[in-house]
């Protein structure tokens, strides 16, 4: 296995032609160390599947180059497919059949034998704490297991490359903090690499080692959450107001004693040094300029933060108004 499981470079794609020409991908590119869990993180319409789908060989870029585990995408697609597995939004499983049948068929199709595939499929199963489960419909299992025997699905063929994309988009609470416990196993234990594309920033912080923030169809921000988020340097206030009129008061009050401020809806953001030793500063200013908020606190960097100081927007406003470069 070569140092990188993933390069990219200067990645273009462009959907439609004309003036509905979609620029997904604008020059994106980014390098994966072998063996860990790698975040591609970014609002709805990014690129992020655009990324994936050159990646997993699935679409070719318009420009640039992309290598999985040493093997160049557009050169050998035969040979990247062997290596990688793939787990997509949309579930691959087949409802009727069990768990079990499901797996046993997954390692035939990749050419194991009847004892082979059998002996994947019970591994796969103990693996995930799905041998209850194993001769039931998977069709009638819960939503979080279904999520895992898609992941199984995706290992049955021991690829060097894991390719997760949103995998807990539609999970409850608790399923999703199990599918989190899950993914951070899979490269903790098994050196596998594991590309994680997720909306969410809170499951980028978790589990990736390594991320890169995708705006736009390029790459605005790259490093481990702990680097990107320290580079801030210093917490966020985040005071709620009541009506618009407040919040531009506020925000007028707030201009000589913090750094950044930003709005989202109605709560404003201000980034200060220490939170704890800003709050006074910041409540004595909001009164003398009479504005009583309706909700006030510090909170440290999040990678919310980080999206919003290299986009230039709200990760959560900017993940709502999805699309490309146009
Ligand atoms: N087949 C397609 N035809 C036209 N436009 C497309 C196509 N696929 C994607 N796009 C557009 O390209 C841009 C990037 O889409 P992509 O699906 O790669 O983003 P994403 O980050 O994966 O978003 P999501 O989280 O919503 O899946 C978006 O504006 C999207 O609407």
């Amino acid at each position: 296995m070569p140092t990188h499981a993933i390069t990219a470079t200067g990645l273009v794609k462009t959907y439609g032609k004309g003036a509905k020409a979609v620029r997904a991908l604008a020059g994106l590119g980014f390098t994966v160390p072998a063996g860990i869990v790698f975040g591609l993180l970014g609002p709805n319409g990014a690129g992020k599947s655009t990324t994936v789908k050159i990646l997993t060989t699935l679409a070719a870029p318009d420009d640039g180059e992309a290598s999985v585990a040493g093997i160049d995408v557009r050169r050998e697609p035969g040979r990247v497919r062997r290596v990688i597995g793939s787990v997509s939004q949309k579930p691959a499983f087949d409802p009727v059949s069990t768990g079990r049948e499901n797996l046993v068929l997954q390692g035939h199709l990749h050419g194991l034998s009847a004892t082979a595939a059998r002996g994947r499929a019970k591994e796969l199963l103990d693996r995930f704490g799905l041998t209850d489960a194993a001769d039931r419909p998977a069709g009638k299992w819960s939503g979080g297991m279904q999520r895992k025997l898609d992941v199984a699905l995706g290992l049955v063929a021991r690829p060097s490359v894991l390719f997760l994309d949103e995998p807990t988009t539609g999970l409850d609470p608790e399923a999703r903090a199990d599918m989190w416990a899950e993914i951070a196993r899979l490269s903790g234990e098994d050196g596998l690499t594991v590309l994680l594309t997720t909306h969410y920033l809170e499951e980028a912080d978790k589990l990736a080692a390594r991320l890169v923030i995708v705006d736009r169809g390029q790459v605005v921000a790259t490093g481990s959450p702990e680097e990107l988020k320290n580079e801030l340097n210093g917490d966020s206030v985040h005071a709620e107001l009541s009506t618009v009129e407040d919040l531009s008061t506020a925000r007028r009050a707030l201009e000589p004693v913090a750094g950044e401020i930003s709005v989202d809806g109605l709560t404003l953001r201000a980034r200060v040094a220490t939170g704890a030793t800003a709050l006074p500063g910041v409540l004595a200013a909001l009164g003398r300029a009479g504005v009583e908020p309706v909700s006030i606190g510090t909170a440290r960097p999040s990678l919310d933060d980080v999206y919003l100081r290299h986009a230039g927007r709200d990760f959560r406003t900017a993940d709502s108004v999805a699309g490309g470069v146009r």
